[in-house]
């Protein structure tokens, strides 16, 4: 992970006088998703391709489904397909690889390909892409906005940021050269997982989702019928003044000194039996992101009242530029 991030720096932030972080953290976000669950490196151009399709199926999946052309929706269904087409490519790809030269196996994809399931059953191609699939998708927008806007808030916060750089300073000096960071230093980051939380608290990068009401419940003298689809929303969730008393500001010090708000009070990955199951990735990827960037890059935001669009994710449809 480190690797692709410090590589990512190199290519896209040194040496340049100003960056669009939101479209940068799609292709990061992809970058790692990519050699993670395909085992595909070093290959920009399909990493750029898989981040544009992506962008195109997020985009078509809280859309009314209406499958003809001019719709969102038909438009993602034909990003999915031509998504399918090249991740179909890769496991071609791979599978030639690993019977000519037996290549190591170190990512999602393989293990899908080449281990029973619990039913000794072989996974068909088709289910691995729609697994793989599922994950680069899910994978995508939420941890590039919390990237995104992560940065945007320490741009916007000089003091915050300086003591997110002090943290993080800190936690590079206790590392050898060219020594990764492992678990524990991502477990260090207390005041620098604050601030990523207080972010997401405020814009949540993914709004809310539906459930399915499995038993008759009354709330509020409304009575809620099994069967009916609820929406949960983490975005008035999360500022609820009874535990965030300034709900609208930015208050890193709400998570600070790993400060817990009370349970289901910010819930920025959900909660419950679906709760996020890319979180801990997610924290990894951001900290590890946030460790080389404030260790050696400082930014301000240029365009400050940059317009979020609404929707499943909040969108900043011009970027953010730093
Ligand atoms: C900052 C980053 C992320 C945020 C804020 C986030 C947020 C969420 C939220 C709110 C849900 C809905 C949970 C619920 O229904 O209770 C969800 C589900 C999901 N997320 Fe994430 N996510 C992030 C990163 C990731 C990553 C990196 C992956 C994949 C590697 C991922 C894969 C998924 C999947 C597959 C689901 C569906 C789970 C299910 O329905 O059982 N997410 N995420």
């Amino acid at each position: 992970m480190e690797s692709i991030v410090q590589e990512h720096l190199k290519v896209h932030w040194e040496g340049k006088s100003t960056v669009e972080i939101y479209s940068l953290a799609q292709l990061l976000v992809t970058t790692l998703s990519a050699r993670f669950f395909t085992g595909l490196q070093n290959n920009n151009d399909r990493c750029v391709k898989f981040a544009e399709l992506i962008n195109i199926i997020a985009s078509g999946l809280h859309t009314f489904p209406i499958n003809i052309p001019g719709t969102e929706f038909y438009r993602a269904m034909k990003a999915a397909e031509a998504m399918r087409k090249e991740v179909l490519l890769l496991i071609k790809e791979k599978k030639a690889a690993v019977s000519s030269s037996g290549a190591k196996v170190t990512d999602t994809m393989s293990h899908l390909l080449f281990n029973p399931d619990p039913t000794r059953r072989f996974i068909p191609e088709n289910e691995v892409a729609d697994k793989v699939m599922g994950l680069m998708t899910g994978g995508f927008h939420s941890p590039s906005m919390a990237t995104s806007f992560l940065i945007k808030f320490l741009g916007e916060n000089p003091k915050v940021c300086e003591k997110v750089r002090t943290e993080q300073l800190e936690i590079a000096s206790s590392k050898q050269d060219g020594e990764n960071l492992n678990w524990e230093d991502i477990q260090k980051m207390k005041y620098s997982w604050a601030v990523a939380l207080e972010v997401m608290r405020l814009v949540p990068p993914l709004q809310g989702t539906f459930r399915e009401v499995v038993t008759d419940f009354t709330y509020e003298d409304y009575t809620i019928p099994k069967g009916w689809k609820g929406y949960w929303s983490s975005s008035s969730t999360n500022k609820i003044a009874e535990h965030f008393p300034a709900p609208e500001e930015f208050d890193p010090s709400s998570f600070e000194n790993g400060k817990a708000a009370p349970a289901y009070s910010n819930i920025p990955f959900g909660s419950g039996l679906r709760i996020c199951p890319g979180k801990e990735y997610a924290r990894r990827q951001l900290m590890c992101f946030l460790h080389h960037v404030v260790t050696r890059h400082k930014w301000e935001v240029i365009n400050t009242k940059a317009k979020i669009a609404g929707g499943l994710n909040p969108v900043p449809k011009e970027g953010f530029h730093m």
